[in-house]
């Protein structure tokens, strides 16, 4: 009699992200804020391997500093590892081998890209097969960002950011990236804005307690041009991201003068994101701002979400 053969090894393959949009409305009681937020998917990766075995590890490679990331159960990699297998009953171990590409701590959803794929790996490895559905609401239980991870493209995040609809947009947008060698926390900025609305007694969108995507930004997605996304980009967690790492600014201000049609801080921060009106404009902006000694990288968008490269 023969037996069906378990896979060795399994690689997935997810991808890092910006918030095209963001809005930060009321915070709630659970310590999250309702936001609304326009993700996309970019051509960044995060490659994790995942191999058979007894307990659960990880290990990091790749050009990203990662020397200051946890390797026990606090990792969200090995955190997304132990969900599916307390979930699904599966009781052996897997040995993860991450290839990071996304900074850590940068607001580009790196660790979010980490989760998403080690569920999406390791489902497959283990033969649980729990489906798309059900590995989208064990992500949500990981963190905000991780259902958008699996699903990738572009799409309208509300709640925390995990309650996801899909978001039509046509062509490809050219995004130039500068990355900072500090990373900066989410919790940090959320309470500065926190900090920032009390101090000022300012009232939450006070139209819509629960914030909302603007129209005119899902329009130049759907319509796939640049020029017009840049006229509408925002982010609420820019000002108190600037507000606690004031060299941001200055990035920001160099990008603008060197062709970007727009920039933005990424999420929390401090990745700080140009979108670039063609892949020509973007290659001379990496020039310039390479040039100004800053740590460059280009990346385009959207691209697919969590998927399985080999078995
Ligand atoms: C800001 C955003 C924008 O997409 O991304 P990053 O910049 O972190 O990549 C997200 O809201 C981050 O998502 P994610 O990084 O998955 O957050 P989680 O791990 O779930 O939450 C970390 C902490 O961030 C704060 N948080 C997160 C999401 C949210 N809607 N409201 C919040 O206040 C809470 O303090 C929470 O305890
Ligand atoms: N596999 C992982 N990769 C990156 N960060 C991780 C991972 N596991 C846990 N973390 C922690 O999660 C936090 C957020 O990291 P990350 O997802 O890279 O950035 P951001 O939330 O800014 O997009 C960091 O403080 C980091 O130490």
């Amino acid at each position: 009699m023969t037996s069906l053969a378990r896979p060795r090894m399994i690689h997935a393959r997810a991808p890092g992200k910006l918030n095209v949009f963001l809005k930060v409305g009321a915070l709630l009681d659970d310590g999250y804020h309702d936001v609304a937020t326009a993700y996309q998917a970019v051509s960044l990766y995060e490659d994790i391997r995942a191999y058979p075995a007894d307990d659960f590890s990880v290990a990091f490679s790749g050009s990203i500093d990662t020397s200051g990331l946890a390797l026990d159960g606090s990792n969200l990699a090995i955190k997304a590892a132990q969900l599916l297998a307390r979930v699904s009953g599966y009781r052996g171990g897997v040995r993860l081998e991450v290839d990071k590409s996304v900074p850590v701590a940068g607001g580009m959803g790196g660790g979010s890209a980490d989760a998403a794929a080690t569920l999406l790996a390791c489902d497959t490895l283990w033969g649980t097969d729990l489906g798309r559905e059900e590995l989208i609401s064990l992500a949500a239980q990981l963190g905000a960002d991780v259902p958008f991870a699996l699903m990738g493209g572009t799409a309208v995040g509300t709640g925390r950011g995990d309650q996801l609809s899909p978001a039509l947009a046509k062509g490809q947008f050219h995004w130039v990236l500068v990355l900072a060698d500090f990373g900066m926390s989410t919790p940090t900025v959320y309470s500065e804005l926190d900090r920032h609305r009390e101090r000022h007694a300012l009232d939450i969108y006070p139209a819509e307690r629960v914030p909302s995507v603007d129209a005119p930004v899902l329009h130049a997605l759907r319509a796939g041009d640049p020029a017009m996304l840049a006229e509408v980009m925002h982010n609420d967690l820019q000002a108190p991201a600037l507000h606690l790492e004031s060299r941001l600014g200055q990035v920001l201000e160099l990008g603008e003068e060197n062709g970007a049609l727009a920039g933005m801080v990424s999420g929390s921060g401090p990745t700080v994101a140009f979108l670039a009106p063609d892949a020509d404009g973007a290659l001379d902006l990496q020039v310039a701002l390479s040039a100004a000694r800053h740590r460059v990288i280009r990346a385009t968008g959207p691209v697919h979400g969590a998927r399985i490269i080999s078995d």
